[in-house]
């Protein structure tokens, strides 16, 4: 059975003021892995750790609850029960590898609290800072991604995509998730509108109770990267009754502002950002590169100006990493620390 809509919608809510009213999200978990030394080019991207590194996937949780997340996503952007039967894997064992990448940020957080009552050598000193909710959010690739050719940052599927191509695709996948004991699921990197409503009348069908959030990519301030509005793709997320926070990742610093605003004329849900290092990824050659004349690997500084333009979860995208998010938290949690004082 489904929550009462009312339990769902403050649920995020209910996190957000045993936060202090913010949210920190972690960084970039793929390049995190790659620039740990795992070899990820392949069709499953991260979630091929899940096959044989599991130890590596959990030291990156690790790593990023160190520097002060407090929501953590799972390594299943891109595992799909028809990306792993394409390796030769039974479907038994891709659906068991599903639930293994939310089992192993369980673990992680359970490490850390344990840590955490033992040990106090960190920054975050304070008690209840290091007691805080953390949250599991199962990440959740679109379609665009399962393609593994760069279609995340087009958005374009052809006509043949219909919005019952997508859910029939997603469908056992979120499933799987959703039973696995994720807190939340995280649908990201969502490139068009069309894949947005496949995700909430899938919730819908289903009677998924476990709260989601809807995060798109983007390509300027205004449009999801397939030019769909995003106050268009915001609305849909806004009329679906398990959607607890809505925003954009894996999108270059420069159009966060611009962003925020038209999310916030769509939906008084919280809004969650959190960005790429504003590179550009080419599928191709598998390789981020520098956008032309602009410099914005580090958006820290613009944390506080998000965050007056009413976000409340804040984090990175592709090749961000823990000393992002550290940046991100001190940012966060100082400024609010010297308010109280
Ligand atoms: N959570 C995913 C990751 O950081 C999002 C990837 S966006 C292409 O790996
Ligand atoms: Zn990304």
């Amino acid at each position: 059975m489904g929550l009462e809509g009312k339990e769902t919608s403050s649920f995020m809510r209910d996190f957000l003021e045993k936060s202090d009213g913010y949210g920190v999200i972690d960084g970039g978990f793929a390049t995190e892995l790659e620039r740990h030394g795992a070899d990820i080019n392949d069709q499953l991207w991260s979630a091929k750790c899940l096959i044989s590194s599991s130890h590596l996937v959990r030291r990156v949780h690790l790593d990023y609850l160190d520097a002060g997340a407090n929501i953590i996503l799972t390594a299943s952007y891109q595992a799909t029960i028809q990306g792993f039967e394409a390796k030769g894997f039974s479907r038994e064992k891709g659906e068991a590898m599903l639930r293994r990448s939310v089992e192993i940020a369980r673990e992680a957080r359970d490490i850390y609290y344990d840590r955490c009552t033992k040990d106090s050598s960190d920054f975050m000193r304070n008690e209840k800072y290091m007691k805080r909710p953390i949250l599991i959010a199962a990440s959740v690739g679109s379609y665009g991604a399962y393609l593994a050719d760069g279609s995340e940052y087009v958005g374009d599927y052809g006509d043949a995509v219909t919005v019952q191509t997508l859910k029939d695709f997603h469908r056992e996948r979120v499933k799987i998730l959703a039973e696995a004991g994720a807190d939340l699921i995280a649908f990201e990197t969502i490139p068009n509108k069309l894949e947005a409503q496949a995700y909430a009348e899938l919730l819908e069908e289903e009677g998924i109770d476990t709260p989601a959030w809807f995060s798109f990519s983007c390509k300027d301030e205004r449009n999801v990267v397939s030019g769909d509005s995003i106050f268009e793709c915001a609305s849909v997320a806004d009329s679906c009754g398990q959607v607890v926070a809505v925003g954009v990742n894996c999108t270059a610093p420069r159009f966060i502002h611009g962003l925020i605003s038209s999310i916030k004329k769509a939906t008084s849900k919280p809004v969650l950002v959190y960005p790429n290092s504003g590179e550009t990824y080419i599928a191709e050659s598998n390789q981020w590169v520098k956008s032309s004349g602009v410099a914005e690997d580090d958006f820290v500084p613009y944390i506080g100006k998000w965050r007056d333009a009413g976000a409340s979860l804040f984090g990175g995208c592709c090749r961000t990493t823990p000393c992002t998010i550290r940046g991100i938290t001190e940012a966060i949690y100082g400024k609010l620390r010297d308010k109280c004082t």
